[in-house]
């Protein structure tokens, strides 16, 4: 969709920002470009724009060489969206929204409908923001609107710089989960700009990783962090790169536990026999339709058997508590920890659908994290990793 052939850039003064580029975003991708400050990022993002030209070589969007495409017209395949954001303080919300189709000739009213239908989008009600102008918007709003406009004509391309940049870290951690919500429903093709690697890991499909005006690494967020290609990337990813994989690694089936499982009209006798013989201290209790109702404790189940009650009578209805703390399998391992820490649970659920799959306990979620990091050094499944444990060596 969007190919970089050789590309360089070279400034009056003789800087290189970009020197001799190749890669290629496939169509609907999210690709990060992360770096320090001053490695070629906006650059490179600009030219795609043709608000920068390259010195060499050249871009080609959608199989056009974009050096041959007038820049206006160019620009209106292609939704742009800045830190500073650049709304008209004179306009309104809605107004600004609408610049784009205004600007392509659309029917007022047809604009003014596409601009409240993007305001909603991206969590705005036209209803109450709509009318407002810029200043009387929060930061986060303000960059909602900024992506709302960019969207508004259905460009293919969304060019995104530090999008997320002037809000403080808990606003930009809404806007990044409205948007990725966003871009799986839009699916544009996305090239986004960010100096902080956590974004980056965050919502890119792939990163580019830059030095000096070259990418470093271009790879998915699981191989920069688990084989950073080169020191430098090593470095920029940080020693704290297995923290940052809890975010890009996804629970599997593989990864869990199976702890005994009852059903929640079992005589309680039955559940306690059942834990007896599986030595847990707790099982976890299904509806009649196998969906998770919950989980019950040794104690609870064994308590007929302790006071000589017959179990007739009791059933795991009675005892069995509640489970909030499930995720779907695929969640990433560090919503699993989060969840863990909301709910206080010393394990959470693992759903496939309605169907249980298992548990994951915080010593599985360590084996987990540690299998991707050694299948990814060693180039092989997770499933075939062989750990080896303090108690191995
Ligand atoms: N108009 C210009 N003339 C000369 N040098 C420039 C110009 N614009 C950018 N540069 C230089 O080119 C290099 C790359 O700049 P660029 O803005 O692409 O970096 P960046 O990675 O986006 O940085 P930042 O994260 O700070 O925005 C820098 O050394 C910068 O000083």
């Amino acid at each position: 969709m969007i190919r970089f052939e050789n590309v360089t850039k070279r400034y009056a003064d003789g800087t290189t920002a970009v020197d001799d580029l190749s890669f290629e975003v496939a169509e609907g991708e999210l690709v990060t470009l992360v770096g320090p400050s001053g490695c070629g990022k906006t650059t490179t993002m600009k030219m795609v724009n043709r608000l920068i030209e390259p010195t060499s070589g050249r871009i080609v969007l959608d199989g056009e060489d974009i050096a041959a495409v007038d820049p206006v017209k160019l620009r209106r395949r292609i939704g742009y969206v800045i830190q500073q954001v650049g709304l008209f303080p004179h306009k309104t919300v809605l107004e600004n929204t609408a610049t784009v189709p205004a600007l392509l000739g659309w029917q007022r009213k047809k604009a003014r409908d596409r601009a409240a239908e993007l305001l909603d989008l991206v969590g705005l009600d036209p209803s109450v923001y709509g009318d407002r102008y810029p200043d009387q918007l929060s930061g986060g709003q303000r960059q909602r609107v900024g992506v709302a406009r960019a969207l508004a004509a259905d460009p293919p391309v969304l060019l995104m710089d530090e999008p997320f940049g002037a809000v403080d870290p808990v606003v930009r951690e809404r806007l990044q989960s409205e948007f990725l919500r966003l871009q799986s429903q839009v699916r544009k093709t996305v090239l986004l700009v960010t100096h902080d690697i956590e974004e980056a890991v965050r919502l890119g499909d792939r990163i580019a990783v830059y030095g000096a005006g070259r990418i470093e690494q271009f790879d998915t967020p699981a191989s920069v962090l688990g084989a950073p290609a080169t020191p430098y990337v090593a470095d920029f990813v940080g020693a704290d790169r297995g923290l940052k994989r809890l975010s890009v690694t996804p629970i599997e089936p593989g990864d869990l536990e199976q702890p005994p499982v009852v059903h929640l009209d079992d005589p309680l006798a039955k559940a306690a026999a059942r834990l007896s013989a599986d030595g847990a201290r707790w099982a976890v209790v299904l509806d009649d339709a196998d969906r998770l109702h919950g989980w019950i404790p040794a104690d609870a189940a064994e308590e007929p058997g302790k006071e000589g009650k017959e179990a007739a009578g009791g059933t795991v209805r009675d005892h069995a508590r509640r489970m909030e703390a499930w995720l779907p399998v695929g969640s990433s391992l560090k919503q699993a920890f989060s969840t863990m820490l909301q709910h206080d649970a010393g394990w959470i659920a693992v759903l496939d659908d309605d169907r249980f799959l298992g548990v994951l306990t915080p010593a599985r979620l360590h084996e987990a994290l540690r299998r991707s990091i050694d299948a990814d050094a060693g180039g092989i499944a997770r499933a075939e990793v062989e750990l080896q444990t303090v108690a191995d060596v």
